[in-house]
């Protein structure tokens, strides 16, 4: 029997016949031509042959020029077409289409037997949870800043203050590559001394993510290098290198700590409505499915914003147990599996963000920060104090303004940066 995989697009256009455009994508990524084809040939292309599922087209209201006229479009697209990776998938559902007007992919569900290629998060949020040893409230993540151009007893001070102040995890800036002065063996082993310092004062357990970088064919042996070298975790940029380098990543058996993936590039794909693909299918489906274990994203109310509706979505695809409902397309009698992935709404976050972030994340959530920390006027262990106060006080109920009157550290980050109610 055939399976398929389900495209959902969003396609614009002022007076197109959006049926006539739904079967050309049918066919144009498929077989190629159809009417034309011979009845005997025919009978043999007919399991390559695409699928429209559905159609439903919006017209505006004739008095509201400002609305634009589209089509949500349903191609099921056959597996036997494609190998089993996401990048054969992505360029048969949208390799070509990307560049042929106004159209934007906004949603991708995948066969069983698609889905049975991906083990996913080999940690997921509960394995990241269980490496820290924190179960009952959100954690606190922090971001190395002013990094690129200095040297390793600079980074080490600069990770001793953020891991003294509470927080759960430290990520590299994105930007700092393998580089001389902190080459990443020396990085990994002076950081790790410096959170074993951190946590002989705190109680707590640290995961550091260090970046990993450089060429595509020498990732997997420079992160076993990492491992070797006690990292015990990693960040990547998922976007400059592709869903398949994640996936290669994740699903090897010698790579046994958490991968955090970073969104560098993301803004060059979701946020038009007319292009590019969905924050929910870039940043969600595909981040889970590649197997990110903590994945990066903007968040509402910071410095890079995203529309909420957009980020409770990639919240659910990350999240979501019902892979059935959300992820399977087609018959199954094997249960889908997935480990969730452990979402991070970031950029400019600061504590007075925080009763926003959980009123939308509840406790599945990592708070991030790095300027929101690093700038806070007492010092940056101040500044994880304060955000280890703010979460504090929203699980309790209790308003920041309230909890800051005897917090000190809390005080101070909302005289800087105020509260958004
Ligand atoms: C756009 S999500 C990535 C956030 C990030 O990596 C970062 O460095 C944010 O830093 P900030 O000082 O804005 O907390």
């Amino acid at each position: 029997m055939n399976s398929y995989c389900l495209a959902t697009y969003r396609c614009y256009d002022e007076k197109a016949d959006f049926h006539k455009k739904a079967l050309g994508i049918a066919v144009g990524l498929t077989v190629g031509s159809w009417t034309e084809l011979p009845e005997a040939q025919k009978a043999q292309m007919e399991k390559h042959l695409g699928k429209v599922i559905s159609v439903e087209v919006h017209e505006p209201a004739s008095s509201d020029s400002a609305l634009e006229r589209y089509a949500d479009i349903q191609i099921a697209y056959p597996d036997v077409n494609y190998s089993r990776d996401i990048p054969a998938l992505l360029v048969t559902v949208f390799g070509k289409l990307s560049m042929d007007g106004k159209i934007k992919l906004i949603d991708l569900s995948f066969s069983s037997d698609f889905l049975s290629g991906f083990p996913g998060p080999k940690f997921g949020m509960k394995g990241v949870r269980d490496l820290l040893g924190v179960h009952d409230r959100p954690l606190l993540m922090s971001i190395f800043k002013s990094v690129v151009g200095y040297e390793l007893p600079a980074l080490r001070e600069q990770f001793y203050l953020q891991a003294a102040g509470g927080v759960d995890l430290i990520k590299d800036d994105e930007i700092l590559f393998e580089n001389p002065l902190t080459p990443l063996e020396k990085r990994i082993e002076v950081c790790m001394e410096a959170a074993a310092q951190a946590s002989k004062e705190t109680g707590q357990k640290l995961l550091y993510a260090v970046n990993l970088t450089g060429p595509t064919f020498q990732l997997a042996e420079q992160a076993k290098k990492a491992i070797r070298a006690g990292a015990n975790a990693l960040l990547f940029n998922v976007l400059a290198y592709g869903f398949d380098v994640l996936h290669a990543l994740s699903s090897d058996p010698e790579i046994t700590i958490p991968i955090m993936a970073h969104p560098a590039m993301a803004g060059a794909v979701y946020p038009s409505p007319h292009y590019g693909m969905s924050a929910s299918v870039l940043l969600g489906k595909l981040m889970r499915l590649a197997g990110a274990d903590i994945v990066l994203f903007p968040s509402p109310y910071g410095s890079v914003v995203m529309p909420r509706e957009e980020n409770l979505a990639i919240k659910h695809a990350l999240l979501t147990e019902d892979l059935r409902k959300d992820y399977l397309y087609g018959e199954s009698s094997i249960e889908p599996r997935l480990a969730a992935s452990f979402p991070v709404p970031s950029a400019g976050i600061h504590p007075g963000l925080v009763p926003l972030i959980l009123r939308d994340f509840g406790g599945d959530v990592i708070v991030n920060a790095g300027g929101g920390i690093h700038g806070h006027p007492m010092g940056t262990i101040a500044g994880g104090q304060a955000f280890r106060q703010a979460i504090d006080a929203t699980l309790k109920d209790q308003s920041l303004r309230d909890y800051a009157s005897t917090h000190p550290e809390l005080q101070k980050a909302i005289d800087t940066w105020g509260i958004k109610e």
